[in-house]
């Protein structure tokens, strides 16, 4: 081959590494009279830096087991979990958690819970002063920052760990059903500030979802679990384009059109 043509020919981008690569994970939780219930049967999975990974299942499958397993909190019975290359054991400093129940501390205020998660990345207490005060703004809490957790509503609680947890500044953040308690309407508005604050600063996010819906609005990708064992059924691309408008994309169809296949996938009644 002439060298000219050799110039011409454009190289291959270097495949930068996934923040998570989960290979042939196995996870069974031992049992006192019976054999070990196997929950994750060699599943595989790599999450590339900026993101958004949806994972929907039917309960009890798995999900919660696989969250846990990346931030290091089980052990595996079979095959490994790497974050940014490095094998886990303990919580990596790198992630951040969201759960369904709030994790505010109750005798704390808005700002000082926002504060803990400030203090855990290292922030400086000149950032922290304009970093704090950003945040409560981006998450709408303003005239509540000296409210305590039980003077909150559902979704403003929410909101407020979503602070703490981007005031930690986690590059990797496991959210497991973070908006699954919230009514109908919170749901779609927490799902917004999601991805306002997601598409202005990109991290890799696992989203663990009952909500096929809310799955395919927010993620790029829909990761779908079978009954446990969990195995990966079907690992879809979402491309719907960003910025996103959750209320006028549920008419759209190709919206429709994947939220029905996944409901297939989990043979499911429509
Ligand atoms: N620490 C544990 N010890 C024993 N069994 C466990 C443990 N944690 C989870 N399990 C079992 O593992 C299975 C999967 O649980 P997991 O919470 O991961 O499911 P899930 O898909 O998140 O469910 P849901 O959608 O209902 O929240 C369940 O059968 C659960 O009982």
């Amino acid at each position: 081959m002439a060298m000219s043509q050799l110039a011409e020919k454009p190289m291959p981008a270097p495949t930068p590494e996934p923040r998570v690569r989960v290979e042939n994970l196995r996870i069974a939780f031992p049992r006192p009279d019976a054999p070990p219930l196997e929950v994750l049967s060699g599943i595989s999975l790599d999450v590339a830096d900026g993101e958004f990974v949806a994972v929907v299942g039917p309960s009890g499958s798995g999900k919660s087991t696989i969250l846990r397993a990346i931030c290091g909190l089980l052990k595996p019975a079979g095959g490994e979990v790497r974050v940014d290359g490095r094998p886990v054991s303990d919580p990596p400093p790198e992630v951040g958690f969201m759960f369904q129940k709030d994790a505010l501390l109750p005798w704390l205020t808005v700002t000082q819970n926002i504060r803990v998660g400030a203090e855990l990345s290292g922030m400086s207490k000149a950032e922290q002063e304009t970093r704090i005060p950003a945040l409560i703004r981006l998450l709408r809490l303003d005239g509540f920052e000296d409210a305590y957790p039980k003077q909150l509503s559902g979704g403003m609680r929410q909101r407020a760990s979503l602070g703490r947890l981007l005031a930690y500044n986690p590059s990797l953040m496991l959210m497991d059903e973070p908006f699954g308690a919230l009514d109908y309407q919170t749901k779609i508005v927490m799902g917004r500030e999601l991805l306002r604050i997601w598409e202005a600063e990109r991290r890799a996010i696992i989203f663990v979802t009952h909500d096929i819906e809310e799955a395919v609005a927010l993620a790029d990708r829909v990761v779908v679990f079978s009954a446990r064992p969990a195995r990966i059924v079907a690992d879809y691309r979402v491309d719907l384009p960003r910025p996103r408008d959750l209320r006028a994309m549920r008419g759209d169809p190709a919206f429709v059109h994947l939220t029905e296949s996944i409901w297939s996938d989990l043979a499911l009644p429509a």
